[in-house]
């Protein structure tokens, strides 16, 4: 059985009611339900304010080339790249055929992004993690199978790509020796499972808003990730401040200003946690995963 999307917004009220289950069945949604929840949940990321050192609704925070309009329609030009993932997850394909496969499509999804921004980079690491995990939900049963399946494909040598760039990730993992986003999604996003997805669910299970829910989220990200957007630009003392500032901003006691005074800071440094905001778009798609199929199971009740 497939369903398609209930157009439905969570609130905080019943996202903090639907308790976790085992069992969930994303293989139960069609290619294009799943496509829509991931360019959701990248414009949510994208629209959610205030972010330090990150485009969102009060400006382009640190980034002089992007702004909100150029980070919504690079989620859009997502769109038919998620959709053709979900698809590909649902064949019956050897694991390598998967992986070259996904990696053809990424690489011109990459293109459409692109194209769409004017040659700006504004989501190639939000289209890794959230495309890999895309493709995994096409075919689990549960959100763990989804991570496994995830990181199994992250972990599979892409045999169709071009030998790789230097890209400003590379620059800083040899620099710094740090894992970054290939890591990252080969380890099972263990920042998903073990940092967001706890920090979302449990501020949403104490009744806070959904927004302040994601903010938490993102700080609990900030202070915690290797991020190879602060490292090239800042450093390893640049990575620092930022962790440190994210976790004195997260148990402070007036959490809207430590954050905006946060905020201000970061952008004043210029410095950008471009992969926390990405995996934030991951942790986002995977909950309104687990809460539109519990919307449609209890329709069916
Ligand atoms: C395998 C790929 C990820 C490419 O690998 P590559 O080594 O080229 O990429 P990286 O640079 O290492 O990382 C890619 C982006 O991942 C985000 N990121 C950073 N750290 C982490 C982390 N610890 N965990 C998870 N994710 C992380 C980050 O993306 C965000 O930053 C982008 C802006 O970055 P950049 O342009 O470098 O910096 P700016 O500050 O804007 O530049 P200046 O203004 O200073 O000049 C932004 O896009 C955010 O999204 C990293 O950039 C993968 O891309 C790949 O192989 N693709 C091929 C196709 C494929 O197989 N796809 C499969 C799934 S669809
Ligand atoms: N909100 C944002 N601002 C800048 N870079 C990003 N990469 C992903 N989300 C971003």
């Amino acid at each position: 059985m497939t369903t398609t999307l209930a157009s439905t917004t969570p609130t905080a009220t019943s996202i903090a009611a639907a308790a976790p289950r085992p069992g969930i069945e994303p293989a139960t949604l069609e290619p294009a339900a799943l496509a829509r929840l991931a360019v959701d949940a990248i414009a949510s990321e994208a629209l959610l304010t205030p972010k330090p050192g990150l485009v969102d609704g009060n400006g382009r925070g640190s980034h002089d080339d992007m702004n909100l309009q150029m980070l919504l329609r690079s989620s859009e030009a997502l769109l038919p790249t998620f959709e053709g993932l979900a698809g590909l997850g649902q064949q019956q394909l050897s694991r390598q055929q998967l992986r070259d496969r996904v990696g053809v499509l990424g690489r011109s999804g990459e293109g459409a992004m692109l194209q769409a921004t004017d040659g700006v980079n504004t989501h190639r690491g939000a289209l890794w993690a959230v495309g890999l995990l895309v493709t995994a939900a096409a075919s689990s049963a549960t959100e763990d199978e989804t991570l496994a399946r995830a990181a199994e494909l992250a972990a599979t040598a892409d045999s169709a790509g071009p030998p790789p760039r230097s890209s400003h990730g590379q620059k800083a993992l040899r620099a710094h020796g740090v894992s970054g986003a290939v890591g990252e999604a080969v380890a099972g996003f263990p920042h998903i499972v073990d940092v967001a997805l706890p920090a979302l669910r449990s501020s949403l299970g104490r009744g806070e808003s959904v927004e302040r829910a994601r903010l938490r989220t993102l700080l609990a990200l900030i202070a915690t990730v290797d991020d190879t957007c602060v490292l090239h630009r800042g450093g390893a003392a640049g990575l620092r401040w930022m962790q440190r500032s994210a976790r004195r901003a997260e148990s402070a006691p007036d959490f809207d200003h430590a954050l905006r005074a946060f905020s201000d800071e970061a952008d004043r440094r210029r410095l950008s946690p471009g992969g926390s905001a990405d995996l934030l778009a991951g942790a986002i798609f995977l909950d309104s995963l687990r809460f539109h199929l519990q919307e449609n199971d209890h329709a069916h009740v």
